[in-house]
């Protein structure tokens, strides 16, 4: 018998979706899966949920809804025998798309089906995990906005990035560590990426991959705000690369330190994160977590 634990987040993407015991039951027979269905309700909710089905013995627990929560459930499988499964019910499915994992619900169903397992690289930012990508700078306060906004929809990115322009400000000077190197600068963003898709067919990183061992840096310099649209134009062509102010770095650790401030705006799988120190570490656990995928 497999035990398989369904956590879905009902507010994910369109909060629309079809999971339910008996349609569970055409996919996952009951003489070979016992089949539990947990919703979540409230921010955090999925983590302790998914601790719950780790100690009722489930063999693989599946994240239903978008980035946020495949980090909710996935933290808690780190290090585990304990396979993730995915169904991509968010806005943006950026691990999903990374994972080639079908949106189509009946087919991602049936490749949980395969139980085909991948070993995936995790990235840590000091006592997070992330899966994604997590970042400090201007991306950070798009997600403020995004959250404050209360509506999941692309174009609540769109005003959420111009929200965060207009309060554009270069008030804290970093410093980097970086495969030996110092970069010091007052950064419009720094991002680091553990898959080459943020959602929505966006890419800050394209060469990410999740089993290499290494994460991608992106380090974006202060610009005019004129210019930054242009650099937002330039990531929609996928050209971002090409101007003076970005640099990417592949590595396994970076250290970010600033002076006279003990806390970080930052974007983690993009929930937003007020993060209270004054050093950020971000290391890299290689294939720590297991994928259906
Ligand atoms: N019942 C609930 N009510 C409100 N928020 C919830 C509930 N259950 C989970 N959440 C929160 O919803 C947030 C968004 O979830 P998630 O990232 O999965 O969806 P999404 O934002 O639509 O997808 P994506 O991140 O791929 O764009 C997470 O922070 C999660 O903790």
């Amino acid at each position: 018998m497999r035990h398989i634990h369904f956590i879905v987040n009902p507010i994910a993407g369109s909060g629309k979706h079809l999971i339910t015991q008996k349609f569970l039951h055409n996919f996952f027979d009951q003489d070979n899966y016992v089949v539990k269905i947990k919703k979540s309700d409230y921010k955090k909710h999925a983590k302790t949920l998914t601790k719950d089905s780790i100690k009722e013995g489930a063999d693989i627990i599946v994240a239903c809804g978008g980035d946020g929560t495949i980090n909710e459930v996935a933290s808690c499988l780190v290090n585990t025998n304990i396979a993730l499964g995915i169904i991509p019910l968010g806005s943006g499915n950026g691990l999903a798309s990374n994972l080639k994992i079908p949106k189509r619900i009946d087919q991602a169903l049936n490749l949980i089906k395969t139980n085909t397992i991948k070993k995936i690289d995790v990235g840590r930012i000091n006592d997070h995990y992330f899966f994604s990508n997590t970042g400090i700078g201007i991306d950070a306060q798009v997600i403020m906005h995004y959250e404050n906004s209360n509506e999941r929809r692309i174009l609540s990115y769109i005003k959420s990035s111009l929200k965060a322009l207009r309060d554009l400000n270069y008030r804290n000077k970093i410093s980097i560590d970086i495969n030996g190197e110092q970069i010091e600068t007052y950064p419009f963003l720094v991002f680091i990426s553990n898959t080459n898709e943020m959602g929505y067919n966006i890419s800050l990183t394209p060469m990410a991959s999740l089993q290499d061992g290494l994460l991608d840096v992106l380090i974006v310099s202060k610009m005019s705000r004129l210019k930054s649209i242009y650099f937002g134009l330039l990531i929609l062509l996928k050209k971002h690369h090409l101007i003076k102010e970005a640099k990417h770095y592949q590595t396994k650790s970076i250290t970010i330190r600033q002076a006279n401030q003990t806390a970080y705006d930052s974007q983690i799988d993009g929930e937003f994160f007020n993060i209270v120190s004054e050093t950020i570490d971000i290391s890299l656990l290689e294939k720590s977590l297991h994928v259906i995928a």
